[in-house]
């Protein structure tokens, strides 16, 4: 018997203006718990396994061929020839990442079934082809990078040529194909080898001072949706709104002591929040009534991902802040929960 752990951190992208740019790694885990056990007598082959407890328990599929993430590893394993889990596969999954809430748990689901992929097909993929692999899922490499390599870090996508851009672009049914149990044998067994080197990342530095304030209405918000209120194009104005606080922002989080001015502006965004607050009641109220010389401790604040999270940077100060928003949401008609979360270390697989 062969078994191993995969420990993925939630993430929460954008920190205002970084869109689709930055993410940081927060301590809520995604964990599974996977054993192989080969065939004999006493326990014939067998479909995979899957149980979950946590968050997203009730609702996500347990049928290996409909799960996110045993979807990824079954992509990452049939690129690499390998058609079929191995018999008698057992997977159990508890997870802290609320789903649909702008915390990364599609990111983390997209990640930990790519470390699955390697580990169950003895891959040995270097951090880079993991990466490209998730990038083939999720097309944005905010989330997955940070929940990859973890701590707060920026990452870009690389130009491709033309043939790899095809490559790159494939529709997702194409990536991951639900696999139906009676489609014909060869049904997304060549699929789509993701190009050499889409993704490209740094760590910034992070004072250790700073914590992360995860604001959680109890409503869930797909980011499909969310992205798809954004406009095609942005004014010149509002890119270098963005482009100039994003630039102040990943050095201002690692200095000591931070600096709750610099950093309070720094956060404010043009290219997303703007758009989003249709769809998140109270987004705007929250931003501008709840500053630093309202509430000491606070250094900025921003819709995590794409919502309906808040996410607000602070040395101190948690609660006030948590229930002046929670006071702020409820005349919407909304309930939050709150939660003091550390910087997290990046993906780790134990094996025992
Ligand atoms: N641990 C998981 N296992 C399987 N699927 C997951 C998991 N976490 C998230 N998902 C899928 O991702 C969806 C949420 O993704 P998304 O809309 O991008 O929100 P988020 O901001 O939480 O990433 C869930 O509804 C579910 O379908
Ligand atoms: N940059 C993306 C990030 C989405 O993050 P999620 O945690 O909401 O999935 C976006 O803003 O759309």
């Amino acid at each position: 018997m062969r078994s191993f752990t995969i420990r993925v951190p939630a993430t929460s992208a954008n920190i205002g203006p970084g869109f689709d740019v930055v993410g940081l790694s927060l301590s809520l885990h995604l964990t599974l718990t996977v054993t192989v056990t080969p065939p004999d007598n006493a326990s014939p082959a067998r479909p995979p396994k899957i149980t979950y407890s946590g968050e997203g328990a009730d609702e996500v599929p347990l049928d290996a061929y409909k799960n996110l993430t045993t979807r990824v590893a079954l992509y990452v394993l049939r690129c690499h020839g390998i058609t079929t889990f191995p018999a008698n596969l057992t997977i159990h999954c508890d997870n802290e990442i609320p789903f649909g809430r702008g915390l990364g748990s599609s990111g983390a689901a997209v990640i930990a079934g790519v470390l699955l992929g390697n580990e169950l097909g003895d891959l040995n993929l270097p951090i880079e082809r993991l990466l490209d692999f998730a990038l083939m899922v999720e097309r944005h490499p905010d989330n997955v990078t940070a929940a990859l390599v973890g701590g707060f870090v920026g990452s870009y996508l690389r130009e491709l040529d033309q043939a790899a851009t095809e490559a790159a672009s494939v529709p997702l049914s194409e990536v991951l194909p639900e696999y139906p149990p009676d489609a014909g044998e060869d049904w997304g067994l060549n699929p789509p080898q993701p190009p050499l080197g889409i993704g490209h990342f740094v760590r910034f530095g992070w004072s250790d001072s700073i914590k992360a304030l995860a604001i959680i209405p109890r409503f869930e918000l797909s980011t499909a949706k969310a992205r798809g209120v954004l406009p095609q194009e942005y004014s010149r104005k509002d890119l270098v709104f963005n482009l100039q606080r994003l630039a102040v922002l990943t050095t201002a989080l690692a200095q000591n002591p931070p600096d709750p001015e610099l950093i309070y502006e720094a956060m404010k965004d043009r290219v997303h929040q703007p758009y989003r607050k249709t769809l998140i009641p109270g987004l705007p109220e929250v931003t501008s009534n709840i500053t630093p010389s309202t509430h000491p401790g606070l250094l900025g604040i921003c819709l995590s991902g794409a919502g309906p999270t808040i996410l607000a940077l602070a040395t101190g100060g948690f609660e006030a802040i948590a229930e002046d928003a929670r006071a702020i949401f409820k005349t919407h008609g909304i309930e939050v929960d709150w939660k003091v979360l550390e910087i997290a270390g990046g993906s780790v697989v134990h094996k025992s």
